[in-house]
């Protein structure tokens, strides 16, 4: 397996952490993978898991680059886990929250070349994720990916908005965030929301083709390139992080917004019986 032999090294125990991670030395290639079955629903535990191995990972330098893929086949991630949000304390949200923020803070500012494998679904903070990346290529079929928050009566923070903006221009991110639209793989594809569309067996392949090319460039200017992109949004949250954790335990707490995510909880469940 992965992490047995050189030139792999490993940041986690394989097959045990709810984030994996699988450092190839000899390619500078890291490959994070989320592991929280059944959906890999992002939970404070997986958040503050997720942002640490990110900083390890900038932190060392024989990483250029990371894959952000999945352990959980069919799910890239189900975005936040909404039971963080539903009768929780003010507390733990605002301690969840932080993790969130510290978490993509790591990802959309890595130094790093940084890829998202999308082999199953992505709504909300999934797409999150995989908008932070500097590439994407999801796997062509069934599967979903959006900012899907309207939905549940929620609204999506500044900065997903500001990451959409980036990624798909401001007409789309405006139906797309109002609507709360889910999108087919070949739907994202016609919008920008991703960069490529395989079959998923060849999702891997392809992210690891892709990044040959990415890898030719000097990491100095690339990095500087892209820091230079990203720096206004990045500081748009950084400059007021707190004043955010708190509006979103704020937010949370009502209770219209408590009703909705009942709701929604109840549907996700009916669906199933
Ligand atoms: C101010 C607030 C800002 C908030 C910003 C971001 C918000 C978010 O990210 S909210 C999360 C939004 N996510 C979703 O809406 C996804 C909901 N889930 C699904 O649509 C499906 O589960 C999915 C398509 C991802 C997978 O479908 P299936 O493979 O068929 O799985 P199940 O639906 O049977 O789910 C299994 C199990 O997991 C529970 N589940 C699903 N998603 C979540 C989640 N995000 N958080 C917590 N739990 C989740 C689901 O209810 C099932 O539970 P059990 O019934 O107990 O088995």
């Amino acid at each position: 397996q992965v992490c047995t032999q050189v030139p792999y090294r490993c940041y986690s125990t394989p097959g045990v952490g709810q984030v994996q991670v699988d450092m190839n030395s000899e390619t500078g290639v890291a490959t994070v993978r989320l592991n929280r079955p059944p959906v890999n629903s992002l939970n404070l535990d997986v958040l503050t898991e997720l942002g640490i191995a990110l900083e390890k990972l900038d932190a060392d330098r024989t990483c250029r680059a990371m894959v952000l893929a999945s352990a959980v086949p069919g799910i890239f991630s189900a975005g936040l886990d909404i039971l963080e949000m539903y009768q929780s304390t003010p507390e733990r949200c605002v301690a969840f929250w932080r993790a969130l923020q510290d978490a993509w803070l790591g990802l959309y500012g890595s130094r790093l070349v940084t890829m998202a494998a999308i082999e199953g679904h992505s709504p909300a903070g999934g797409c999150l994720l995989a908008m932070s990346c500097d590439y994407r290529v999801m796997a062509d079929g069934k599967f979903q990916i959006g900012l899907n928050e309207t939905r549940l009566g929620i609204v999506a923070p500044f900065w997903f908005e500001d990451v959409m903006l980036n990624t798909i221009g401001h007409r789309e991110t405006e139906k797309a965030l109002q609507l709360g639209a889910m999108y087919s793989a070949q739907q994202a594809l016609s919008i920008g929301l991703v960069d490529k569309v395989v079959p998923l067996a060849e999702v891997m392949p392809t992210v690891q083709g892709e990044l040959k090319n990415w890898l030719q460039i000097p990491d100095a200017a690339r990095v500087i390139t892209k820091t230079s992109m990203r720096k206004q949004v990045l500081d748009r949250l950084r400059s007021q992080k707190e004043k955010d954790a708190q509006f979103f335990a704020d937010f949370i707490g009502r209770d219209s917004v408590q009703r909705s995510l009942g709701a929604y909880i109840a549907s996700l469940q009916k669906r199933k019986s």
